[in-house]
């Protein structure tokens, strides 16, 4: 069980739904100043992912957190993020699967889920721990993001 006490994610919806998760996976960081980080090595990256809403499904759910735990986990657990070729790219800075990336990949993949259900609640954190002493906190940017 994970037991974290997360940075709060300021928002103006009644309903906040936190799901956690880890996942184990390898990487490397391509950049020129990434030092030992720059051979392949792996984490188990501890995932927390804030979605808010005012709206419940038929089931009473926000969104099923089983979906939340689908969209990372199963997609991520055991496997080399670099070989994401769809969501990484060795060559560009913007897309190395450091963990703000890869913090900014979960949300983006979590909000293209939640836009295609009815109530589409907002995704509105990401906590990613990637060691016991390194950690990022990716919140959507300001501005159009609560607009509907
Ligand atoms: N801003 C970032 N800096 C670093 C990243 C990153 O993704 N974003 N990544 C790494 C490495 O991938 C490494 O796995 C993690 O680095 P670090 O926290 O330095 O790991 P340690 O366990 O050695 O930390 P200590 O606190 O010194 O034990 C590097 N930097
Ligand atoms: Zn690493």
């Amino acid at each position: 069980m994970i037991q974290q006490i997360y940075p709060s994610a300021v928002h103006p919806f009644q309903y906040e739904l936190n799901k956690d998760m880890q996942f184990a996976a390898a990487h490397y960081v391509p950049g020129p100043g990434a030092g030992q980080c720059g051979h392949m090595h792996g984490h188990t990256y501890f995932a927390n992912v804030t979605i808010a809403g005012n709206q419940l499904d038929e089931n009473g759910f926000l969104v099923n957190f089983a979906d939340v735990k689908k969209l990372i986990h199963d997609r991520f657990d055991h496997t080399v993020l670099n070989e994401h070729t769809a969501l990484f790219n060795d060559q560009d800075p913007r897309r190395y699967p450091t963990t703000e990336n890869v913090a900014r990949t979960l949300y983006e993949l979590v909000q293209d889920f939640l836009d295609q259900t009815p109530a589409r609640p907002r995704c509105v954190q990401i906590f990613l721990r990637e060691t016991p002493t390194s950690y990022i906190v990716f919140r959507p940017a300001a501005g159009g993001t609560y607009g509907s």
